[in-house]
């Protein structure tokens, strides 16, 4: 975001800063210029005026500049027909916007104004800058003129929404919206102020599931008329001054729409950022100095200490109870490895990358099932950092020297493991490690099973490859006839500007991606081409692109995006699960496997994994991408096949397998790599088909639980939010969270610790967790001090620091 120019600055918003006679002033001010001949009919002149007023005059409680600016492109971008503001107050947005939508070849802009002195104010301001023709200013309050505009059939749908008025009617006017069908899938909102002052009813409801508002509306007097408190009192005020009611209206809304949310950080009109930028900030970044990078990780270290004796209490404890009462997992494996059970054969199992949530989540699924289980991971010399490592699901340890691109280290690499697995006589390796050795798994894989008979859940070479890269992997998609987006690879600036000058008449929206790994360069999703084509050129000539250094230009899809983990043995699906994703979302949760959503994705992958044949072996995962009225369309029909879009697949275990935690079939669906090969038949593999010739269903999560990982959810909902707080009590800027709001982060947190599995902790084995908070990350912190490196972003679960 760029910085804010203070010379454009408001004056500051007093005690009384609005309905005290200023918009009046303001009146006299822009008529009584000197120059009101050029400013009649030219809506720039006449948003310059009401600048001219705030900047030297009085505050107004204007959108601004800056934030405006976010609303004037995607007006660009939506281009309405129609378009509607909650809140019109003196004009600044109705004439920003009235005009964007104009330019857009939009009909129609209803400012919706409940005051009827502003609303006089808008229209006269409105005819000045000439756009009598396309704004229709509504006097009354919201709802009602909402409702009034359909019934008379002037509003029929709205393309993009403004809300900026009263805080608690946001929620309840959209959900009116939604009732008279004015809002519905295409429709697109704005909504001012949701991060400062903040407005967690409105943003509660166009996050929730259809489900969840499904379960609100079931609630008596759940969706009252009464405003929502939890957008403080002062704003539930804010507007009471003339005795108006504060009644709102209950509409159910349209459970069945599903939003996909974007927070925008801006300055307000008077240079003050929001909360959530103040938030941002405390995150470092490449540009932040080593001494606060260094304070960072010094004050991790410090926390690790403090927390050291309550988790060293608590490990001592889970000893003692798993002592007194061997827990689930413990008896289980008791029970088979007995002599009562004369028919199990216990198996060796290696296991790499046991470090990891999901390394570790499938070592302890064979410990509890009776199976040997023998643990490997990187770390560095000396420092025994691994928290697989003291993991009870252990049989023993192996340190692991990484690989890093080079043949040595690759041949070296396949050696400890291929010593390992004849020392310890390993029947299946199961392949767990991280991106960094992809490619040299596949060489070991291709080298393990050529000289013993261990049997490696891992893919060859050639398909970790062709799987890993963005590009190859939507060339094999397409070859399959399975859908993608519209992707094209660019060599070059020329090559990239090509395809989106030729995009520009089509309506289509590119992200640009980098085919390799390049943590600097992810996560960048700026919507390509931008509004202009010299915005479009600047954001491209950041990139470094050429022939070494290949990029995606990927269609944009606007809708959820979701996560899958499958296991995959000689082309068939034989584990499965389907999730809601976002980049470093650390809170997993399964989809019911029955839903149309997750159907729909095993379908893919069933589909993808049988064409690979019977030599098709290892963990699969894919990103979709799914189309916001296809998502509605899976949640109303249960039967729906989902249009999917995937644009990424990881030929390796997702965090995701820890939802298979206590689901002790996954097992059995590993072991079937020991069978026997049926005879080789073409396509579609050796897929095993039910009596009905469909494949069978693969083993999905038995008891879904909700994971979270404590040490991520105590950085997001406890020590942020009182940094923030604290930042904002000392520095003269309002932008800080207010102590309610922090309170509600402890209670997201509390609920978490309460409700949800943590992903490194079980009662039984409680020391790979206590081992990851005060060993590795502790030791990772100080290398990074040591080393000078500064890092923006940690993986909690998959031990990975982003540096910068
Ligand atoms: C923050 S101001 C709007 C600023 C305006 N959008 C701009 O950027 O220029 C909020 C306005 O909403 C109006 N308002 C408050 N409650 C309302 C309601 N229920 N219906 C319509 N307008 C309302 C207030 O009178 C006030 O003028």
């Amino acid at each position: 975001m760029p910085d804010f120019d203070q010379g454009k600055a408001y004056v500051p918003q007093e005690e009384v800063f609005f309905d005290d006679g200023r918009e009046v002033e303001l009146l006299h001010f822009v008529y009584g210029k000197a120059d009101i001949d050029q400013i009649r009919g030219n809506p720039s002149k006449v948003l310059q005026a009401i600048d001219d007023f705030g900047r030297t005059k009085k505050y107004l409680m204007n959108v601004g500049e800056d934030k405006g600016k976010i609303v004037c492109n995607l007006i660009s971008e939506v281009k309405p027909q129609t378009m509607v503001e909650l809140g019109g107050y003196i004009g600044y947005s109705c004439i920003l916007f009235g005009d964007a939508v104009r330019k857009a070849g939009g009909k129609r802009y209803y400012s919706l104004e409940r005051n009827p002195e502003f609303g006089a104010v808008i229209s006269s301001l409105v005819d000045l800058a000439g756009l009598g023709d396309v704004v229709k200013v509504e006097i009354g309050s919201s709802d009602a003129s909402i409702k009034r505009l359909h019934d008379a059939g002037q509003l029929k749908h709205i393309d993009l929404m403004f809300l900026d008025h009263y805080k608690p009617a946001y929620k309840t006017d959209l959900k009116l919206a939604e009732e008279l069908k004015l809002v519905t899938p295409g429709s697109v909102l704005a909504a001012d102020n949701v991060i400062k002052p903040g407005n967690p009813p409105y943003l509660e409801y166009v996050r929730a599931s259809v489900e969840q508002k499904r379960k609100w509306l079931e609630q008596p007097n759940g969706d009252g008329t009464n405003p929502d408190e939890r957008v403080g009192q002062k704003h539930i005020n804010q507007y009471a001054r003339r005795g108006e009611s504060t009644a709102l209206n209950a509409s159910p809304g349209n459970p069945n729409l599903v939003y996909d949310s974007k927070l925008n950080h801006s300055f307000e009109p008077t240079g003050d950022p929001p909360k959530g930028l103040e938030e941002a900030n405390n995150m470092l970044d490449g540009n932040s100095s080593f001494l606060a990078h260094a304070a960072q990780d010094v004050a991790l270290i410090v926390l690790s200490f403090a927390f050291l004796p309550l988790d060293t209490f608590i490990v001592c404890f889970c000893y003692v109870l798993t002592y007194a009462y061997p827990l689930q997992a413990i008896q289980q494996r008791r029970h088979v490895r007995s002599t009562s059970t004369p028919y199990f054969e216990p198996r060796t199992i290696l296991i790499t990358g046991v470090g990891m949530t999901k390394g570790l989540a499938i070592a302890r699924l064979f410990y509890a099932a009776g199976h040997n289980v023998i643990g490997a991971d990187f770390e560095p010399m000396l420092l025994p950092t691994s928290s697989g490592r003291v993991s009870r699901a252990l049989k023993s340890f192996h340190k692991l020297s990484k690989p890093d691109g080079s043949r040595e280290k690759a041949a070296r690499y396949t050696n400890e493991l291929l010593n390992l697995i004849r020392q310890e006589k390993v029947d299946i390796w199961v392949s767990c490690s991280g991106v960094a050795s992809a490619v040299e798994d596949g060489m070991a894989k291709e080298m393990i099973e050529t000289v013993t008979n261990c049997k490696c859940v891992q893919y060859d070479v050639s398909t970790t490859k062709k799987l890993h890269e963005k590009h190859s992997f939507m060339d094999h998609t397409k070859s399959l006839g399975l859908p993608i987006p519209e992707t094209h690879t660019v060599t070059s600036k020329a090559a990239a500007l090509q395809v989106l000058d030729d995009a520009s008449g089509k309506g289509i929206q590119y992200v640009m991606k980098y085919i390799g790994t390049d943590d600097s360069v992810r996560g960048d999703m700026t919507l390509l081409p931008r509004s202009t084509p010299a915005q479009t050129k600047a954001h491209i000539s950041r990139f470094q692109i050429s022939e070494e250094r290949p990029w995606i230009l990927q269609q944009y899809i606007r809708g959820p995006e979701y996560c899958t983990h499958a296991l995959v043995v000689r082309g068939e699906v034989k584990a499965f699960v389907a999730c809601p994703s976002a980049e470093l979302l650390m809170h997993y949760e399964a989809l019911p496997s029955n839903s149309a959503l997750s159907m729909s994705m095993l379908r893919f992958t069933q589909e993808f994994a049988a064409a690979g044949g019977s030599s098709f072996t290892g963990h699969l995962s894919f990103d979709f991408l799914v189309e916001t009225h296809e998502a509605e369309k899976a949640l109303r029909d249960p039967n729906a096949n989902v249009h999917l879009y995937p644009i990424e697949c990881n030929p390796r275990a997702h965090t995701a397998v820890c939802l298979f935690g206590n689901t002790l079939e996954m097992v059995d669906a590993y072991l079937t790599i020991l069978e026997p090969k049926q005879a080789l038949s073409s396509s579609p593999s050796n897929t095993s088909l039910t009596p009905n010739g469909l494949a069978a269903a693969p083993v999905f999560p038995r008891t879904p639980q909700k994971y979270y990982w404590i040490a991520h959810d105590l950085g997001e909902f406890v020590i942020g939010p009182v940094l923030s707080l604290i930042s904002s009590l000392y520095s003269s800027s309002k932008g800080g969270p207010d102590a309610g709001k922090v309170l509600e982060c402890f209670a997201t947190f509390a609920d978490h610790v309460l409700n949800r599995h943590e992903g490194m902790f079980e009662v039984w084995d409680p020391l790979p967790a206590w081992w990851l908070y005060h060993v590795y990350w502790p030791t990772q912190f100080l290398m990074a001090l040591l080393f000078q490196r500064k890092w923006s972003r940690v993986n909690v679960s998959t031990c990975k620091m982003f540096m910068c």
